[in-house]
């Protein structure tokens, strides 16, 4: 579904992100981890288009994508939830989740003002999808409060809905366990791990070892740049140069 092909991308002549490779097939969990400045973030801008590639090439459902700017590669099918993402204050959660959707409508906005038929009708598909994807996410009684009162966990999850309701064929997680306390970990993991029973192809970025251990069927180790091993997680956790890189060298 993803072929990442030696993508390169250097700032002020030290690369970032060096020669890295990475498939990620449809129905598969993959997880990138890695130290403090590995390059988690940068390799993830370079495939939702949030940076340009210096070299390499990045195809998606076997189209090149490596010079979409990131809404074409939304529309594409790749869905984000960004690494400490804010709610909109003021808003319902049910509301914060029905925004994200406006995009899409398609009537107009001379329809909308005049509330003529057709808007209303989008709106109410809308409010339905809305609420499918908090129902799957676990918010569904939290629907009508304010989305600023929500606990962080319970904040990711809408963030979570919001992505869903763009029907992904890729979500991209940026550190989605950032932040979040034990058990709010636990039942985000929990969360994912049904929406991968669910078919879902993921792609996610992640500096906990543990929370993706769980979660991921391959994972993919960066250090400086570079994948230094990769395979599945019970390989990874004994993999030598995984743990040096994630205590540094032995004295
Ligand atoms: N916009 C930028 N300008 C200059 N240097 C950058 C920029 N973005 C990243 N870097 C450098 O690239 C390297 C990789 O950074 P990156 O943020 O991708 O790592 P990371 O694995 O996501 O780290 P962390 O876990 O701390 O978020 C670091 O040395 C960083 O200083």
């Amino acid at each position: 579904m993803l072929a990442v092909t030696g993508v390169s991308r250097s700032f002020g002549g030290v690369y970032a992100v060096r020669d890295v490779s990475l498939d990620v097939a449809e129905g598969e969990v993959c997880a990138v981890i890695g130290p403090n400045g590995a390059g988690k973030s940068t390799l993830f801008n370079l495939v939702t288009g949030h940076l340009a590639a210096d070299h390499g090439e990045i195809a998606f459902l076997g189209r090149r994508v490596e010079r979409l700017a990131p809404h074409r590669r939304a529309r594409l099918g790749m869905s984000i939830v960004f690494q400490g993402a804010r709610v909109f204050r003021g808003m319902t959660v049910r509301e914060n989740v029905m925004v994200g959707m406006h995009g899409r409508t398609r009537s107009g906005f001379v329809s909308a003002a005049l509330r003529l038929p057709r808007h209303r009708r989008e709106e109410r598909e809308i409010g339905r999808e809305a609420d499918a994807a908090l129902a799957r996410v676990g918010l569904t009684e939290w629907s009508g409060r304010p989305a600023d009162r929500l606990p962080i966990g319970q904040q990711r999850a809408l963030q979570l809905a919001r992505a869903l309701c763009a029907r992904p064929r890729l979500l991209l997680l940026d550190e989605p366990a950032s932040g979040l306390r034990g058990h709010e970990r636990e039942r985000l993991a929990a969360l994912v791990e049904e929406l991968r029973a669910d078919g879902l192809t993921i792609l996610l970025i992640e500096h906990d070892v543990g929370f993706v251990t769980r979660l991921a069927d391959r994972v993919v180790v960066l250090d400086l740049g570079q994948v230094i091993a990769e395979g599945p997680p019970a390989e990874i956790r004994e993999d030598p140069l995984v743990l040096a890189a994630y205590l540094g060298p032995a004295s």
